[in-house]
This record gives structure tokens, sequence and C-alpha cells, in this order.
């Protein structure tokens, strides 16, 4: 199989990168009626398997798991999740052969053995689903001609999937028909009544194609979404304690900051986060923001070159090959890290004081996120997709982080995830090495306006101001925020 991207004329290339229309709720209104007395069988019960399937249940849908025989004959955590939650599990053979929707919500690494194990017992004119685009773009799988092939991939980690339905809310949802396996002409109406069965019709959705959701995924997870949280993580804390804050405080200003500081971002775009600082902590900010993006851009660019060219996919197909040594590896170190092994401390920290005391943390996901849309959309990727890839994605991130540090985030995440997440650290600390030498405890961990008064000259405050807000993803982010009416706030730790 060789990368189905790379096949592509330069012309084709830019269409399917470019593929990216939002649907707005009238495009819904048959809801999961698609689907309805169809046998639904979901392929791997993880971090997306498990949560897709509650909300697919939840929505009246018949839905049950086919496991592979070791993960029932040694019950598995999956095979825990899934009869744990009275789900029907069964083998490839029992569930496939009656299967309308197969959803292949197994690992990326796994697909094409999955697919291939799978396929011969998928009755004719069944269809098959995938969250991701990696096995049908980067691989180039090919998949039997009478066969559908669709895709519904929640711009989201597993966990959160579930926990926005639960809220009555979801999460933003890129849905696409592999053009060359629609025979019938049913894609769409599968893909969009999957789509509402996991709630993501009351996020957003955007019709897209296998390669605009591959291309911008695998950008958002690597930079902004994973990459650069786990990196400020990181460096914000060896700051901190070298500086003689306490480690606890330390831990927990991170461990809960990110969270914190990126709900209002959710709510209201990077504006918003910005407005929660006095002005001359916004000033600040936005300076060491600026100079965040001069230091990472070409860092943000590499990884979408690489991501364009297939780079990426092959590093990581290496690894594969050589049983995951390197994302083994880069996980155990992750685990030895000070910030992942210092416990948040019994200290209480109100909601503001994360913003006070975390100028730095706010410049970064301001960098980061305007880093990463500016670099996708160069890339040929719609604004629409670019702004789910990064700015509302960070806090659905933010939240795995606030449960359990790193660990959770990195648990939750796919293993592709995870991997170029830590491609991106290793690159990226020594890249910020000279900065970070000048950072001080006034921009990470204690409050920046201790002793100051609150003034500043008007026209930098002016200037910094229309600078936040003329930013494209503030136009785009608010016209998408308009039809989240179902968002809801959520609980921050203070
Ligand atoms: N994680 C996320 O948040 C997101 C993931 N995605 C995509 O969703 C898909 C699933 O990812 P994710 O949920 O993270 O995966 P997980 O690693 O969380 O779960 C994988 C599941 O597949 C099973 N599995 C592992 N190896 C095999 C195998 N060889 N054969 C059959 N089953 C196997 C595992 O069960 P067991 O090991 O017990 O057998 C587990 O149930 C991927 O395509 C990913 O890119 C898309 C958006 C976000
Ligand atoms: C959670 C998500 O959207 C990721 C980061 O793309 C993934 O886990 O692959
Ligand atoms: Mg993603
Ligand atoms: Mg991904």
């Amino acid at each position: 199989m060789a990368n189905y991207f790379n096949t592509l004329s330069l012309r084709e290339k830019l269409n399917q990168l470019g593929v990216c229309e939002f649907m707005d709720n009238t495009e819904f209104t048959d809801g999961v009626s698609a689907l309805i007395g169809k046998k639904i069988v979901v392929v791997g019960c993880g971090a997306q398997g498990l949560n897709q399937g509650l909300n697919l249940r939840d929505s009246g849908l018949d839905v049950s798991y086919a496991l592979r025989q070791e993960a029932i004959d040694s019950k598995r955590q999956s095979w825990k999740s899934a009869t744990e939650n009275n789900f029907t599990v069964g083998t490839y053979e029992q569930l496939i052969p009656s299967a309308d929707l197969v959803i292949n919500l197994t690992p990326d690494k796994q697909h094409t053995s999955v697919v291939n194990a799978v396929m011969p017992l998928m009755k004719e004119g069944a269809t098959l689903s995938y969250s991701h685009g990696f096995n049908i773009v980067e691989e180039g799988m090919q998949i039997r001609k009478d066969i559908t092939v669709i895709m519904v991939a929640p711009k989201c980690p597993g966990s959160e999937v579930r926990a926005e339905y639960v809220r009555g809310f979801g999460v933003p949802t890129l849905i696409a028909v592999h053009p060359e396996n629609d025979p019938e002409g049913k894609g769409w109406a599968y893909a969009k009544a999957y789509c509402v069965g996991t709630g993501g019709h009351r996020a957003g959705v955007l019709k897209s194609s296998f390669v605009a959701e591959v291309k911008s995924d695998l950008m958002g997870e690597q930079t902004i979404l994973c990459g650069l949280l786990q990196t400020g993580s990181i460096l914000c804390f060896d700051k901190m304690v070298e500086k003689g804050i306490d480690a606890g405080y330390a831990s927990k200003l991170i461990q809960y900051g990110w969270e914190v500081i990126t709900e209002a971002l959710k709510q209201g775009g990077i504006t918003a986060m910005f407005d929660r600082l006095s002005n001359p902590a916004k000033i600040k900010a936005f300076e060491i923001s600026e100079e965040l993006k001069d230091i990472m851009r070409p860092l943000f660019q590499k990884h979408q070159d690489d991501i364009m060219s297939g780079e990426f996919s092959s590093t990581m197909m290496a690894d594969w090959a050589n049983n995951d040594k390197n994302l083994l590896t880069w996980r155990a170190a992750t685990g030895e890290t000070a910030f992942e092994k210092t416990p948040a401390g019994d200290v209480k920290i109100a909601e503001q004081e994360y913003f006070d005391n975390g100028l730095l943390m706010v410049a970064m996901v301001r960098a980061g996120v305007e880093l990463a849309f500016e670099t996708m959309v160069e890339a040929g990727i719609k604004e629409e997709s670019a702004y789910y890839e990064s700015l509302h994605e960070t806090p659905l991130i933010a939240n795995t982080i606030a449960r359990r540090k790193l660990f959770e985030m990195n648990s939750v995440i796919s293993d592709t995830a995870e991997y170029g997440c830590y491609l991106f650290d290793h690159a990226c600390k020594p890249l910020l090495a000279d900065f970070m030498t000048t950072v001080e405890t006034d921009i990470i961990g204690t409050n920046f306006n201790a002793g100051k008064d609150n003034g500043v000259d008007n026209r930098t405050i002016i200037a910094v101001n229309e600078a936040l807000r003329s930013h494209d993803i503030e136009y785009v982010g608010a016209e998408l925020r308009q039809a989240m009416t179902d968002m809801k706030a959520i609980s921050t730790v203070a």
C-alpha cells in the first residue's frame, strides 16, 4: 500500500485538503433515523470506542462490541469496559457478519490488520467507519468496493466525547465519505446519523474529507493540543521550583491552570482569555506570546511539513515495526518528570489566581493556538477546521491534565497523538531553553500585579487589544461559537 495523499496531483491534494463545509442544524433534522434498526458493531472498546458507544446507545441505537479473541479470553480492560456497561460482546466471527455498520475504533497501528480480519466477514453492502483518516490516507488501505467507507471524527479526547454529551452538549466533529467507497450513495446519511448519535451536531459539524481530517488532526495534536501543553507543563513547573516556589503549589497551578485559563478561551476566544488579566498583565502576556510565536513558528511549520509529506507517518510507522520502542521509552520518561511525580499541593488557589500567577501559561496558549491555526491555514486547511483543531480542543485536552496530569492526557489520546506529542516536546524544550533563562516568578508562580498600580500607556493597551481581537481565529471562532448554543460552562477547580 502507498500513501494515498502522495498519489494525488497537487490540484487534487489542495481540493481534498480544502473540503470543509459547516453543516448547520437543518442538516440533521433526520436525527439518527438512518441507523434505527441497523446493527452497529464497534471494534475496540478504548478511549473512543467505549465513549462513542455509550453515546450512540443513549441516542437509541443498537450497539455491540466485537473484540479480539485474546481480549475476551484474558478479560482485558476493553472486555471489562464493554461488559460492565452491559453491552453485548462477541468475536468478529459472531458479530461482524450481521453488522450494517462496523465502527473501527482500534489503534491506528492495528487498522490494517484489523480491517483485513474484519472485511471478509462483512456482509455485502455494509458500511465501515473510522474516527481518524490515517489508515485510508497515510497507508492507502483499499476497501472492498461494495463496502461504504465513512468517517465520524470527534475533535476531542474520548473521555470528553462522553462528558460533553452527558452535559447535554457535544464535541465538534468532522464527517466524511471516502470518494472511492460510496457505491450506494448512502455514506452521508449514515455519517450524519452516526454523528447525531454521538452528540456532535450540538457542537458543530464540518463536512470534511479523510485527507483534510488527517492532515489537520495530526498537526493539532502534535503541536498546541498535546505537545505544547506537555512542554509548557514541564518547563513552567521546573522554573517555579528552581526559583523557590513551593513544589506542591507549582504542581497544582499547572495541573489545574490549563483547564481554568482555557475555559475562558472556550467560552470567548483568545480575547476573553486575555480579558481575565489586568491591563499591565495583558500587555506583558501579549509581549511574551509574541516572542514565543517567533521562537516556535519554525517548529510548527516543520511539523506541518512532515505531516504533509508523509515523513511523520513513516517515522511513526518505523516505531510500530520496532514494537513501539520509542513510544514506550518516551512514555516512561514523561512519567519520571518532576511535574508528574509531584502531587498537586493541598493549597487553595482562587480561580482568578490561575490567571494572575500564570501569565506565561496564558501566553503559551495564545502562541500555540494562533501558530497552529496560522500554520494549518497556510497549508490549505480551512479556518473552521483549523479552529476546532486548535482553539476549541485545547480546553478539552486541558480537562484531561486536570484529572491526572500528563499521564491522563497521554492515556486518553490516541497512541498516534502521544507519539507526535513526544516528538514536539523533545524539539520544543531546547528551542525554549534560552527564553526560559529570562523567566522570573512574576510571570509564573506569583501575582504579576503585586506591588504595581494598574496604570498602562493608552496607545499600548489599545494596540494590544486590537491585535488580540483582529486575529482571523477570533472572527471564525465567534461565528462557530454562536452555533454552540448548548455549550455548558464547566466548574473549574478554584
Ligand atoms: N483517543 C482519542 O481521543 C481519539 C482517537 N481517535 C481515533 O480513534 C481510534 C481509536 O483510538 P483510541 O480510542 O485512542 O484507541 P485506544 O488505544 O484507546 O483503544 C484501542 C482499542 O482497540 C483494542 N485493540 C488494541 N489492539 C488491537 C488489535 N490488534 N486488534 C483488535 N483490537 C485491538 C484495544 O483493546 P485491547 O487492547 O483490550 O484488546 C482497545 O479496546 C484511532 O483511529 C484514533 O486515531 C480519534 C479522535 C480522538
Ligand atoms: C483527542 C484527539 O483529538 C487526538 C489528539 O487527535 C487523538 O487522540 O488522536
Ligand atoms: Mg484529534
Ligand atoms: Mg488524533
